[in-house]
């Protein structure tokens, strides 16, 4: 049986009073209201990290993520935060590649294959973000395009290493737009995907990885989206800046 998760992205929102007062109420509300085996995981910013890591040491079902690291191992790179500070504050997931990454800091798939060991090397687990614009969509090739992006970042992996990593299929054309992909699609591009790492890796493991969807996902989408075969939760925005929506979103499954 493999993971599911809801994934919560703060992106670069809140302060870190608002910061651990969402933190906290994620706490009680999913204690109150979450029953089943979902995983929960929330990446706020990297200065809030520490002190939320101690807000979730007792918390056994939310995890914490990064939503970035350095490629490097440590040294001369201003602003960086490396994989080992991450792991040092008690962090468990890093997401990578996330397309605003790809986009606006020109990160490449060979940067993000490096960014994946370096991770696993400390322990963390990659949350490796995947996803066609609606340029390669319009286009037709949006299949052989995120398969590619695996190939490029992920297929150096050993079996081991591949099975600790969560896919998290964004299209950037529903990302912050409102506009989900449809069920159709989403559950068209995870089988896509999972078929393509069966072919590399064999149908056991590919059966075995977690793959999210994320764009636009909401408490009144959610649900018909995780009930697609394929999809294993969710990497939340915008909607996992209210404790509400956020923990609607996980009671979806
Ligand atoms: O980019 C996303 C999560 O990483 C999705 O963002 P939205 O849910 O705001 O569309």
């Amino acid at each position: 049986m493999r993971k599911k998760l809801v994934a919560g992205n703060w992106k670069m929102n809140n302060d870190l009073d608002a910061g651990l007062k969402l933190t906290s109420e994620i706490i009680h509300m999913v204690e109150d209201e979450v029953r089943g085996n979902v995983g929960v995981v929330i990446a706020p910013p990297f200065v809030h990290l520490t002190k939320i890591s101690q807000l979730l040491k007792n918390e056994a079902r939310i995890s914490l993520a990064a939503q970035n690291c350095s490629e490097h191992e440590k040294g001369a790179y201003t602003g960086e935060v490396s994989a080992g500070m991450l792991a040092s504050v008690g962090v468990n997931f890093v997401i990578i590649g996330h397309s605003e990454r790809r986009e606006y800091f020109n990160e490449t798939n060979e940067q993000l294959a490096r960014k994946t060991d370096i991770v696993l090397n400390h322990g963390l687990l990659p949350i490796f973000c995947c996803g066609e614009s609606l340029e390669i969509r319009e286009k037709g090739n949006y299949v052989e395009h995120v398969c590619n992006q695996l190939n490029e970042s992920l297929f150096h992996l050993s079996e081991e290493e591949l099975r600790k990593v969560v896919i998290a299929y964004e299209p950037i054309w529903a990302i912050g737009t409102g506009k989900t992909a449809s069920t159709e699609q989403a559950q068209e591009m995870h089988h896509a995907l999972r078929n393509y790492i069966a072919g590399a890796y064999g149908k056991e493991l590919a059966d075995d990885i977690t793959i999210l969807y994320g764009g636009s996902c909401k408490p009144s989408n959610a649900p018909e989206l995780f009930a697609c075969a394929d999809v294993d939760g969710g990497l939340i925005g915008g909607a996992s800046l209210s404790s509400r929506d956020f923990v609607d979103i996980i009671k979806s499954f």
